[in-house]
């Protein structure tokens, strides 16, 4: 059974509100998502409700993959992006970029 939620860590809530971000890369558990699904977006830390955004792609991405347009689709630096992936998934080869925009909030 897929979800039609999303968690962000909280820190990322008013870059996804403003939409200074646009994309976020996941890995494999997160794969499910398609092409014009609408999803609810809720805090990773205390599960707060705080948008709907429609899901505009979703596509395969390799970490040595990710360039300067990635990270501003991010509102971050490349290594900053960098970093924080590996700080969530340790050493990781394959991504999933979800493309999505904000419907509600
Ligand atoms: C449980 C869990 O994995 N939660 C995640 C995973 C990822 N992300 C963000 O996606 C981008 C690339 O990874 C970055 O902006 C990350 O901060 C997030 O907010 N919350």
């Amino acid at each position: 059974m897929t979800s039609n939620k999303i968690t962000f860590f909280q820190r990322f809530e008013k870059d996804i509100l403003s939409g200074a971000k646009t994309i976020t890369l996941r890995d494999d558990s997160e794969s499910h998502f398609k092409a014009g699904q609408g999803v609810s977006v809720s805090t990773y830390e205390t599960d707060r409700w705080f948008c709907d955004v429609m899901i505009d792609s979703v596509e395969r991405i390799k970490f040595d993959e990710l360039n300067l347009i990635h990270a501003e689709q991010e509102n971050m630096t490349l290594p900053e992006l960098k970093t924080v992936i590996t700080d969530i998934y340790g050493e990781i080869e394959n991504l999933w970029m979800i493309s999505f925009h904000l419907v509600r909030s």
